[in-house]
């Protein structure tokens, strides 16, 4: 399975993002909210780095869900059944999501604090 081409490999991982898209209603939602977040990026049209730091918080946010869905995958499939360690290990998983999104909401408020007010005066001018 090793040393496929490029183009096999990036054929994998465009049918595990269509697997989270389908199967996950929390890849989704996230996804959707990276659509919005995009949408906000160019209304305010920020400097530079404000497109890099939201777009880098965005892949991370996303990944992780991925990475939360992938293990929870493997988990269920090796042990079915409820075990309290299994508990903690997706506790965490989802705690790690949990933890990007609040850096992410920061960010988006950082941004909008810093760019909205020139934004504002483009709009009224
Ligand atoms: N096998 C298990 N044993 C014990 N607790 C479990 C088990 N599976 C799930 N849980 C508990 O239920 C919670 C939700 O787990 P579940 O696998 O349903 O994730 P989910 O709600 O589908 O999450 P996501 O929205 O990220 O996919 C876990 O965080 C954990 O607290």
């Amino acid at each position: 399975m090793k040393g496929r081409p490029f183009h096999e490999r990036l054929s994998f991982a465009l049918a595990g993002l269509k697997a989270a898209w389908v199967r996950e209603v929390s890849f989704r939602t996230q996804t959707m909210f990276v659509g919005a977040v995009g949408i906000g990026l160019l209304i305010l049209k920020p400097a530079p780095i404000w497109w890099a730091v939201v777009a880098l918080v965005c892949a991370i946010v996303l990944a992780l869900e991925l990475l939360n869905s992938a293990i929870e995958g493997v988990i269920d499939l090796l042990h079915p059944g409820l075990h309290p360690e299994i508990k903690v290990v997706k506790d965490m998983v989802a705690g790690a999501v949990l933890a990007i999104s609040l850096a992410a909401v920061a960010i988006a408020v950082a941004m909008v604090v810093e760019t909205g007010p020139s934004a504002w005066s483009r709009w009224v001018s």
